[in-house]
């Protein structure tokens, strides 16, 4: 199954370039550790057992975003994983990289800034024309080798990700082995019992195509987050206000309302949409309402708990559990109670289950569940609900046509 090359494959003592993906969230400027962390930490430290000398490429946030921030802090916590000294340089592929970049030695790491601050970087645009940008062209020939572990973002046909497999010998990193392995394996398995799909989170975008190609796989869906409320929008009630700062609403219902009317239409009673929804009060506490009853103009920011019940119930009677996203603002606890009491009717039943999402699978430590209650925990999200769908990822692609 697996037809890239592995760090079993590499060949000890070289410069590397390692795509990761510790995307991650960020609370007033503090990027918060997640799993992705740890689980990159674990090849890089593989790699320096073999005596690499390691430039790390990565990507946050997305620009305009407040989470479109520098990886510096990323560093720290690198090397908090690592438990040995990591550097930053404040430039992607500039001079100041190629001189860090000159001066790496066997053990060291380097972690490069931002990809997504680079005009090469985001376009998605075929492997071939990323392969000829500045961006590759120019940190290409500064290394022996590339490293992709980022299974995360394979869905994205970046330059820092399906760029360089091109013009370099390049090599699947431990965590993208990993994740391949298991999320390939899933496609394959088949359930006696119902399938059920959670979806929530911030990426409607993401999941709208996913939910039409697991059609014949999926019995039904439990959607919360902004997903949902973008569905209960399509159905008629006037809700989905952004709160201050963020903007996940209107963009996502001006590009994808007509689809998102044709998929509820079109799976009617498959689709479960939340019945209350919780919103913070003026006291600053949780309170809830019904969907039916709302006339306000507000940020709703989990599902309620009567919809929390609901979803529970489908859960128990399941066969397999697919979550991804999250059904509220789980980072808060007022607002976590329907992320938490999903997973945890996950974690009770024995069904096969996979949780995925850079954010959402940290509610999982966050809220004291244990991984070994799920099937599969996966760090990816995007990029493991399109594995589901059987449709490739560019990522994986170039590295398995490259090898
Ligand atoms: N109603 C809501 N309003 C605002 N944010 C929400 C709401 N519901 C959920 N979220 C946010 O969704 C985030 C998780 O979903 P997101 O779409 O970022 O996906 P993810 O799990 O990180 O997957 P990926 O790896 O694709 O990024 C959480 O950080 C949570 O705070
Ligand atoms: O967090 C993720 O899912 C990946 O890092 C990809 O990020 P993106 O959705 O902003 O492309």
């Amino acid at each position: 199954m697996t037809t890239f090359k592995t760090l079993d494959d590499l060949e000890a003592g070289q410069q590397l370039l390692v795509r990761i993906d510790i995307n991650a969230p960020v609370e007033d400027g503090v990027v918060q550790d997640n799993r992705r962390f740890a689980r990159h930490a674990e090849t890089l430290a593989e790699l320096l057992e073999d005596d690499h000398a390691i430039a790390v490429l990565a990507h946050q946030g997305r620009p305009g975003r407040d989470t479109f921030v520098s990886l510096e802090q990323h560093a720290d916590i690198l090397a908090d994983h690592l438990d040995r000294d990591v550097d930053f340089v404040a430039d992607t592929f500039g001079d100041d990289a190629l001189a860090a970049i000159d001066d790496l030695e066997s053990g060291d790491v380097l972690v490069l800034e931002n990809a997504r601050m680079c005009d090469e970087e985001l376009p998605e645009e075929d492997p071939e024309v990323k392969a000829e940008t500045d961006f590759v062209q120019t940190l290409a020939p500064e290394f022996d080798a590339y490293v992709n572990d980022a299974y995360s973002a394979a869905h994205r046909s970046h330059a820092s990700l399906v760029g360089f497999p091109l013009v370099m010998d390049a090599y699947a990193g431990r965590v993208m082995e990993a994740e391949y392995t298991a999320n390939s394996a899933i496609q394959e398995r088949e359930f006696d019992g119902p399938v059920t799909m959670v979806l929530g989170g911030t990426k409607a975008e993401d999941l709208i195509p996913v939910i039409e190609r697991v059609d014949d796989t999926v019995d039904r869906f439990c959607l919360g987050g902004i997903v949902g409320e973008l569905f209960l929008r399509a159905d008629g009630y006037d809700l989905g206000y952004d709160v201050e700062g963020t903007e996940f609403f209107d963009h996502q219902w001006a590009d994808h309302r007509e689809t998102i009317e044709r998929v509820l239409e079109e799976y009617g009673d498959r689709l479960h949409l939340a019945s209350d929804l919780a919103y913070e009060d003026d006291d600053g506490e949780r309170a809830e309402e019904a969907v039916a009853d709302i006339e306000k103009e507000t940020s709703y920011l989990d599902v309620g708990s009567d919809t929390a019940d609901e979803y529970a119930d489908l859960v128990r009677e399941s066969d397999a559990v697919f979550v991804k996203g999250a059904l509220g603002v789980f980072e808060d606890e007022r607002f976590a109670d329907g992320t938490v009491d999903v997973l945890s009717a996950i974690a009770e039943t024995d069904c096969f289950s996979v949780i995925g999402g850079g954010d959402t699978s940290r509610s999982i430590e966050l809220y004291g569940l244990e991984e070994d209650d799920f099937g599969h925990v996966s760090v990816a999200g995007g990029a493991y609900v399109r594995a589901l769908t059987g449709e490739g990822l560019v990522g994986v692609d170039v590295l398995q046509r490259e090898a």
